[in-house]
């Protein structure tokens, strides 16, 4: 083989290697539900340190003739950084516990084992086996072409799903309340008098905030199905000097968007030019930020376009939407 050819066949075996990669990556979604619905992280959390596989294989109580089974599982997911692999006893390999399955641990604060298994169900998982059948017809969105009716109507009609979808988003929230509260993102809320959580779900979110600072009046905003039997705290009611919205424009398109925020900027001039929007959302900042992340928010773009003719928007396309909606400025805390 001369050099052209030596390459040429690199070549080829490394776009089979992509296209092999990007066509099991399901596989790598599928690991990670089995490993939450076996409770993996819990059992090496409980056991205090690294786990082997054979304490393992006994923790879980399953056959010894699957103990291959899951030492193929969980070189897939250490692979993959869910867990991680080292050593103890001197010698002996053992499986610990890294940043992402530490999220996985039962009755911990922030716990995505709820979010993860509402996300690869196959009622979220089976439309996308209808993608290009949805682009080549008429319906505005995949969930519509397949369940039959909007995402929200989805919710309403399940209400088991809806609830496993509100606790997901709380879930969020309270990670997300958590960089809030730290963060120079607390001088946002500092001062605020009252606050409307618009779409604000079963409430964590301002539930939180309402305990971090005492002086915020909360009142959550969301459809009769969210809102109904939640219980109200003393300065959480179910109307402000700030009005936020927490993952609600991402699920939507630049039209309804802007005539939520063309309203609030009408309201903010008729209040003396008092009060502020709060937007917490996704922000594409592909120059800047590390390729995985570009990737993960490519991924939620896709979904916001197929569930709720939403999107995933870079700063110029926010910076459209304020200036657009007659906004002057806007700041973003990344
Ligand atoms: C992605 S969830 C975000 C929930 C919450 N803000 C959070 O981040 O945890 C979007 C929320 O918008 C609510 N929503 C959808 N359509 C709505 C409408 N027309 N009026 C009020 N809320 C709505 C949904 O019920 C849902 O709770
Ligand atoms: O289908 C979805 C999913 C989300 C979602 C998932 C996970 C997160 O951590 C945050 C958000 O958000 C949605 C949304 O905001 C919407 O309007 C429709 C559908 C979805």
């Amino acid at each position: 083989m001369d050099a052209n050819q030596d390459q040429g066949a690199k070549e080829l075996f490394q776009g089979q290697a992509q296209l092999y990669k990007l066509m099991f990556n399901h596989l790598s979604s599928m690991s990670l539900k089995c490993a939450i619905e076996l409770g993996i992280a819990d059992i090496i959390h409980s056991h205090g340190r690294a786990i082997t596989l054979s304490e393992l294989v006994s923790a879980l109580d399953i056959q010894p003739t699957k103990t291959t089974g899951l030492f193929r599982l969980m070189r897939l997911l250490v692979h993959s950084g869910c867990f991680k692999k080292t050593k103890v006893n001197g010698q002996e390999e053992a499986y610990g516990l890294t940043a992402a399955s530490t999220l996985l641990i039962k009755d911990k604060p922030y716990c995505l084992s709820p979010t993860v298994s509402v996300f690869v169900d196959p009622f979220f998982v089976a439309p996308f086996q209808s993608l290009s059948g949805w682009f080549k017809g008429t319906e505005l969105t995949l969930w519509e072409t397949v369940h039959g009716i909007s995402f929200w109507e989805f919710m309403n009609q399940n209400p088991a799903i809806n609830q496993r979808f509100n606790e997901a988003m709380a879930s969020d929230s309270e990670i997300m309340t958590s960089f809030v509260v730290k963060s120079e993102c607390k001088q946002i809320f500092e001062g605020l008098g009252s606050l409307v959580d618009v779409g604000g779900g079963n409430g964590s979110f301002s539930r939180i905030i309402s305990e971090a600072f005492p002086g915020i009046k909360c009142t959550v905003l969301d459809l009769p199905h969210v809102v109904a039997n939640l219980p109200e705290a003393d300065n959480l009611k179910y109307i402000a000097d700030a009005f936020l919205f927490k993952l609600v424009f991402h699920g939507l398109g630049d039209e309804d968007g802007l005539k939520i925020l063309k309203k609030r900027r009408e309201a903010i001039a008729s209040n003396g030019e008092r009060g502020k929007v709060i937007i917490i959302d996704i922000v594409i900042n592909a120059e800047e930020e590390e390729h995985e992340l570009t990737e993960t928010k490519f991924l939620f773009d896709i979904m916001m376009s197929v569930n709720a003719t939403g999107k995933e928007r870079t700063e110029s396309e926010w910076a459209k939407l304020f200036f657009d909606a007659g906004f002057s400025h806007y700041k973003i805390h990344y």
